[in-house]
């Protein structure tokens, strides 16, 4: 798993057009989101994560909740982004291991948003600048670890 993490004034998104032939189903409520003072956290989920995607969920939160008391985010954004990797994880794997992301980062306490999963999106990010506001990790499941 690849993530890129900036420490914004903002982010907000609008959902253009379906990026796969079956994007996530999402509400017309969806379709824009914005959260202001956010820690925005764009991954691209990767094959390899598929051997542990339980793993690649536990260490992605542990990196993300690491970076967010550093920099004093209360608010994160889970953005899909199949930009970060040339090794993909198949969409119905990536979205589970975006959703659970999600899902801890809420019960750690966080306010969360999850950008729709499987579409082109317009968006708008104001970087904050500061040497922590841009950073990147690399996540892999332990080499023949077995669950
Ligand atoms: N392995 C993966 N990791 C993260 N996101 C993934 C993915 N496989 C599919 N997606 C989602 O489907 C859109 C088309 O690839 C992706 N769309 C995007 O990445 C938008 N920034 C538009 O390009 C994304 O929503």
């Amino acid at each position: 798993m690849r993530m890129l993490l900036i420490h914004a004034d903002y982010l907000e998104y609008e959902v253009r057009d379906k990026a796969l032939k079956n994007p996530e189903p999402i509400s017309d409520e969806q379709r824009k989101g914005r959260l202001d003072e956010v820690l925005a956290v764009f991954i691209s989920v990767e094959k390899v994560d598929e051997a542990n995607p339980e793993e690649v969920v536990g260490k992605a939160v542990a990196e993300i909740e690491d970076v967010a008391k550093q920099v004093k985010a209360e608010r994160i954004f889970v953005y899909p982004f199949a930009h970060l990797s040339s090794e993909l994880a198949k969409p119905d794997v990536a979205l589970e291991v975006l959703k659970k992301i999600e899902e801890k980062l809420k019960e750690k306490g966080y306010e969360v948003k999850r950008a729709p999963f499987g579409y082109y999106k317009a968006f708008k990010l104001s970087c904050k600048g500061h040497p922590l506001a841009e950073l990147s990790r690399t996540i892999v499941p332990e080499e023949g670890v077995s669950k």
